[in-house]
């Protein structure tokens, strides 16, 4: 809920209440197009608020946990409703927040909606088997239980769909949840809490404190009584969030970075895989774990390849992602415009030729913003550090190849393995692809980008913790087994 100001101020959402942090220290989300444009004022909590609200997740789950599955996806069914009917006016204050454009934040809402229609049902779902026992006169059977409280850290890219891939599937099977979001998105996570606040889900059973990571996403890493941590974000701070957790025996699980490749082969239908590649690159400027960053070319079509996707570069329209026609919108902070910006000084410091793009726009509309061009660099080498470390902007990179091996053992030469998608016509390529490729999003003739709610979604090597998010493998995170032996 926001206190009525000019501009709205956001609050903590504890045991059921909405809730100033005593420390008096409000932040400001600001608008990535129009930096002078306030999206509105957002709590810097501190430890106390944080440990109130690990204290009401914690009396509240005995309580949560003891109602059915059906009973508790009643609620979720009508967080969706609500969500739904502010679909317009929350993707509007995603796009504010953090840039990407309205059809793209409509689409993301709407997909939210799904998530928790979709865990909703699972509230009907069996939650175990009946194993063979070698005792004759035994049951066996496995069962799930909860793990308590979930303690969600969000980031700022999916500002919607990614707090409810995880709290939705916490809440269903009996946890309850304390949530801090990227302080970026916080408004716009403020206003998916309220759409649960009103659809009365019991208080206590899900917590918003907002604030730095420092202090609250690590206050919950540490956090005696919160008994399992989903995050997404940077590899750098993922790695101290397990790091964290593993060390006081909680659960975790960790989606971070990608550096995903698209392979265009030699029989690849081209104006597909630049239409692709364009989407898989750009939408979102780009900062989508998911994003395509490389594209490795069979040498028999680069010319070609490259000449196609130059012009439809240059039918991008950037600018203010509310505005009609604004196909990609600015990145979503002053730290991402200095990262993309300065992996282009990298690529040309390491000898890789810039094709397009290259520069912060700046004049009339722009100067406020942060907003960049559409960037490609040619004659990239697998070894620079444009096509190894995970940039996050609209910025790829072009690699040159001679074979279909040689192409797969350079979408493989990398730390990550999020996603990595192929263009080809050809049946032993494909097979080749998607047996040999080290990615836990495999895809054929679709962009890199692309994750379906009912799927699990994860990554190999540095992208993961190697646990599987959404579908029907959140249970395996979000619940504990138990083998039970009855005789
Ligand atoms: N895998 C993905 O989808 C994402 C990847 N990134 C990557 O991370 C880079 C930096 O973006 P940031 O927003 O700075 O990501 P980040 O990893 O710093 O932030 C992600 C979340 O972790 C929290 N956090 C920060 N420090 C923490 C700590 N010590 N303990 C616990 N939680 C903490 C943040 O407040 C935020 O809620 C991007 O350029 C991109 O490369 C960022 C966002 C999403
Ligand atoms: O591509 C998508 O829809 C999701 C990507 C994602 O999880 C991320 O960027 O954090």
């Amino acid at each position: 809920m926001a206190v009525e100001t000019k501009v709205n101020t956001y609050l903590n959402y504890i045991n059921g209440q909405w809730v100033a942090s005593s420390s008096g220290n409000i932040g400001e989300s600001n608008n990535p197009a129009n930096t002078n444009d306030i999206v509105g004022f957002v709590q810097n909590s501190t430890r106390e608020e944080l440990d109130q609200a690990v204290l009401s997740a914690k009396s509240a789950q005995k309580k949560w946990r003891a109602l059915t599955g059906n009973e508790r996806g009643a609620y979720l069914y009508k967080t969706a409703d609500i969500l739904e009917s502010r679909l317009e006016e929350i993707a509007k204050t995603m796009t504010r927040e953090m840039g990407k454009t309205l059809p793209e934040a409509k689409g993301e809402t709407a997909r939210g909606v799904a998530i928790l229609r979709y865990y909703a049902g699972e509230g009907m779902r069996k939650v175990g088997d009946v194993i063979p026992s070698t005792d004759p006169k035994a049951i066996m059977f496995t069962s799930r239980v909860p793990l308590g409280v979930v303690g969600v850290i969000s980031p700022w890219n999916f500002p919607v769909a990614i707090p409810i891939w995880k709290m939705a599937p916490a809440l269903i099977y009996g946890n309850s949840v304390v949530i801090k979001p990227a302080q970026e998105t916080a408004v716009t996570c403020a206003k998916v809490i309220e759409c649960f606040a009103d659809a009365l889900i019991p208080a206590g059973v899900l917590n918003m404190v907002t604030g730095s990571g420092s202090v609250i996403g690590q206050g919950l890493v540490d956090h005696p009584d919160v008994n399992g941590i989903t995050f997404t974000g940077s590899n750098e701070v993922g790695k101290r969030v397990g790091q964290g957790a593993l060390a006081r025996g909680a659960k975790y699980q960790l989606e971070m970075g990608g550096k995903n490749p698209v392979i265009v082969t030699a029989d690849a239908d081209l104006d597909l895989a630049v239409e692709g590649t364009i989407s898989g690159a750009f939408r979102s400027s780009g900062q989508k774990c998911t994003a395509t960053s490389r594209v490795i070319i069979a040498s028999e079509v680069y010319e070609q390849f490259k000449t196609k996707l130059l012009k439809k570069v240059k039918e991008i329209t950037i600018g203010d992602g509310l505005e009609e026609g604004i196909w990609m919108g600015p990145v979503a902070n002053e730290n991402q415009l200095h990262t993309v910006l300065s992996y282009i000084e990298k690529g040309k410091q390491d000898g890789a030729t810039l094709l397009a793009g290259g520069n912060r726009l700046n004049g009339a509309s722009y100067d406020h913003g942060y907003f960049v061009e559409p960037t490609i660099f040619d004659k990239v080498k697998s070894d620079m550090s444009i096509a190894q470390e995970e940039i996050f902007g609209p910025f790829i990179a072009l690699i040159k190849v001679d074979s279909i091996e040689e192409a797969i053992t350079i979408a493989n030469d990398v730390k990550f393995g999020l996603s990595a998608s192929i263009y080809t016509s050809n049946i032993q390529n494909m097979l080749s692809f998607i047996d040999e490729v080290d990615a836990g999003l495999v895809r054929v003739n679709a962009e890199s980008a692309g994750v379906e709610l009912q799927a699990p979604f994860g990554g190999m090597k540095q992208s993961s913790s190697h646990s599987r998010e959404q579908g029907e493998a959140a249970k395996e995170f979000f619940t504990a087994i138990k083998t039970v032996f009855v005789k």
